[in-house]
């Protein structure tokens, strides 16, 4: 993704070396986004609580994404004017309202505060994964947490699935066969994913709504049941992510029939899929 990003006093400067950036708006803050090459963005609004970095847990004081890579940007304004003007879009009461103006709205010359909009590379997130066996749960990829007021239950948690390292033993590697009580939007920003390599294309979205089940395709099946389990790279080259919510997420008419890009047999890549229930198998041979 190359992109510009300007936001009333603070300009984030050309970003153009970075590829897979996440930005953080705060409420009320005037931005505007210029973008110079194939370009993939998906955005997510959180109302009433802030993202923050998740609680490590066991995992100590470090790790996951860490502070140090959240970078703010430095002041900067323009004085200019611009033939035809300036279209101001503000959205107010979940509707979008439109207002001309001569001058830039980036004109505002100093700025005191601790309200700023960030950016974080996701190359630098530390990932964590199983190293003897088992599917751990994706919470382990989460970059930011909008937290509710129950403890472990998010408005909406940002998650990545990295580039990383399988090397869990008698296990299926990929994700899990689950339904849960999140609702699950994912997309994929370059690459594929390793449970759809072929029915979810970069720019797309999936939804799998709370208490849906969902899992891999049947080819990533059949691929990781007969695989040998060798240390392997997972993801490579790919980004994909998840925005979780324990809210339920309406589709838009525009997603379901304006664009014209709703995949309507996407519940075919499950049909193939067979029974495998073997009551005898529950200790595989060596398994504690
Ligand atoms: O549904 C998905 O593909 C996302 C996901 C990935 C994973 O590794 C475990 C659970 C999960 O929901
Ligand atoms: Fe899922």
């Amino acid at each position: 993704m190359l992109l510009q990003f300007r936001w009333g006093l603070l300009d984030c400067h050309d970003l153009r070396e970075y590829i897979d950036v996440y930005f953080m708006f705060q409420r009320g803050m005037r931005f505007s986004i210029n973008v110079f090459e194939e370009t993939r963005g998906y955005i997510l609004e959180v109302y009433g609580v802030h993202f923050e970095l998740p609680d490590l847990g066991p995992i100590g004081a470090n790790g996951l994404a860490n502070p140090r890579d959240f970078l703010i940007p430095v002041a900067w304004y323009e004085d200019r004017q611009v033939p035809g003007g300036y279209t101001v879009i503000n959205k107010y009461q979940g509707k979008l309202f439109a207002a001309k103006q001569d001058v830039s709205p980036f004109n505002v010359v100093a700025w005191h505060g601790n309200y700023t909009p960030y950016k974080y590379d996701l190359k630098n997130f530390m990932v964590i994964n199983a190293v003897a066996f088992d599917h751990a749960d994706p919470s382990i990829f989460t970059v930011l947490t909008a937290k509710s007021l129950r403890p472990g239950v998010a408005i909406a948690d940002f998650v990545i699935f990295p580039p990383r390292w399988g090397v869990a033993d008698k296990t299926f590697r990929p994700p899990y066969y689950h339904r849960n009580c999140m609702s699950e939007f994912m997309g994929l920003i370059k690459g594929h994913y390793e449970a759809k390599e072929g029915g979810f294309l970069p720019g797309g979205g999936s939804l799998h709504s709370t208490m849906t089940p969902h899992g891999p395709d049947n080819d990533c099946f059949e691929k990781a049941s007969k695989a040998k389990l060798e240390p392997e790279r997972v993801a490579e080259g790919t980004m994909a992510f998840m925005f979780e919510s324990s809210l339920s997420m309406a589709v838009t008419k525009w997603g379901l029939k304006t664009c014209n890009c709703l995949d309507e047999n996407y519940y075919k890549c499950w049909e193939p899929l067979k029974s495998h229930f073997t009551p005898n198998s529950r200790n595989p041979t060596g398994f504690n």
